[in-house]
Formats: structure tokens, sequence, C-alpha cells
């Protein structure tokens, strides 16, 4: 039996933590360009596409380290019921932050967004979202789950993750792909998000949480679980699961690996 712990890393500034999460992201992107020539990677919106900017987009130090921005396909772990060019669209902030900086040499990555024919409806746009991923995975019915080879998320003040929040009857959802959320505390209220099956089911997850506003959520979400959204994936994603944190967000949390790499 392997182990079944998820990784907590920390390091002592998000300069380092650019730096380690770059290498995991670049191996992650060749075991997907091995299995099957591309790499499907699914994000989330907060903080991190500013630190994905961070990680990504400086020179590779070896031809191994190359991102490949060509063999990305991109999707949404949680999006907004919005235009893509409203401030709180969850591409928008990605393109601006990432998208729009890559660099012609780099490659093109394919971004997969919501349909926005579709935002008067949540339940039909998480339901267009979930057709898209059918077409990118397979038949739905020859694939009972999309196997992305990365998820990269957020973690909430409160242990949310993708648009799945703490007590939410989303988190018992076992068929769906793409749910529907019209009441998230989180504004704004209308969005759309992969289950929690999706996202455990992932070759691998790595969160990325930083900053002194983490560090309570971090101690519950590791020392007590207490169905936490964010506790939910560590514990049925275990060791496929790696966090990136700051040693601000992990102040008196008992275990992480400080600063070592996966
Ligand atoms: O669309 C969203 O609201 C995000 O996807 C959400 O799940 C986010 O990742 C967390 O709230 C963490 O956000 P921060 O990184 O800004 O703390």
């Amino acid at each position: 039996m392997g182990n079944r712990q998820p990784n907590l890393l920390a390091f002592p500034t998000v300069d380092a933590l650019a730096t380690s999460l770059r290498t995991y992201i670049v191996q992650c992107q060749n075991a997907g360009i091995q299995r099957h020539e591309v790499f499907k990677v699914a994000v989330s919106g907060g903080s991190l596409p500013k630190t994905l900017a961070q990680a990504l987009l400086t020179p590779p130090s070896s031809p191994e380290d190359a991102i490949k921005f060509d063999k990305w396909e991109i999707f949404f772990a949680d999006e907004r019921a919005v235009p893509l060019d409203h401030a709180d669209s969850n591409y928008g902030l990605l393109k601006a932050e990432l998208l729009d900086k890559i660099p012609a040499d780099m490659g093109k990555p394919v971004v997969h967004t919501i349909d926005v024919a579709q935002l008067d409806d949540v339940q039909e746009l998480a339901d267009q979202y979930e057709k898209l991923l059918v077409n990118s995975f397979a038949a739905r019915d020859s694939v009972k789950l999309p196997v992305f080879d990365l998820l990269l998320l957020g973690c909430g003040p409160d242990g949310h993750t993708c648009s799945l929040f703490p007590g939410h009857a989303l988190l018992r959802e076992t068929d769906a792909w793409v749910l529907p959320i019209e009441d998230s505390p989180k504004p704004p209220p209308k969005r759309i998000t992969l289950s929690l099956p999706v996202v455990t089911h992932g070759v691998k997850i790595a969160f990325v949480a930083t900053g002194g506003g983490k560090k309570e959520i971090m101690k519950k979400i590791f020392e007590e679980g207490n169905g936490l959204p964010c506790a939910l994936v560590n514990e049925a994603a275990g060791e496929r699961c790696t966090w990136f944190t700051d040693n601000a967000a992990v102040d008196g949390v008992s275990f992480p690996r400080r600063g070592s790499l996966i």
C-alpha cells in the first residue's frame, strides 16, 4: 500500500514556491504528453493565476524544463456565470494574468471557456461544459470520469475549493461531472464547478495556498478534516495531492516538509 498522505510543502517565499511549482507542473506536463500527447489541466481562479504566471513564464533551465503551451488544454475547475470579459470571470483573470503574457515562442494553449450563450441558465451552463468534457475526454458512456493530468486549485478561508463549499449539497454529487451553483457564499453567487469525484480522480492535484489568512483553515484541514471540501480532496486523493504553501499559511500546522521538492 502506498502512502495515503497528501504532500504538504511550505516555502519561505512565494518566489521559492513558484520555482518548485514550475518543476512540479513540468513533470505533470511531460507525463501527460507521454501518455496521450497533450496536457489536460484544470485551473481555478482567486490568487492562483498570478502565482502560475510567476511559475510558468520564466525561461527554462534545461530542455526538460520547457513549458510546451502548444500541448496544453486548459479547462476551468470552476467558473463564474458572467461574460468572459467581466471583472468576475475566471477566464478573464487567467487571460490577464497569464495567457496574454505568454511569449509567441512558448506556444499557445487551447483554452476551454464556458458557453456564454447559456449564462441565464446555470444548469444548462454546467451541462454544456460537461458536454465539452465528454467530447474532449472520449464518450461519456465509455469514460466514467474524466481524468485530468493535473488540477491546479486554491483553498478558500472557509475550506472551499473550486466552487465546492463546506456543507453544501453539491459535495454529495456522485454522477454529474460539472455542477451548477446559484448560492455561492463567495460572490458572485452563480457559478459552475467540477464535482468532487472529478477533482479527486485527477492524475495529480495541486493546491496553492499562501499568506497568513490561510493558517487557521490550514490547521482545520490538516488536523481535523471536518468534512471540509479541501480535506475531502486530501482524503480521496492521498499522495496524488500536493499542497504548495508559504510559511505564513502553515504557521502552527504540525507536519509540513519545509521547502522540500516532490
Ligand atoms: O472562482 C473562485 O472563486 C475560485 O476558483 C476559488 O475556489 C478560489 O480558488 C479560492 O477561493 C481561493 O482563492 P484565493 O487563492 O484568492 O484565496
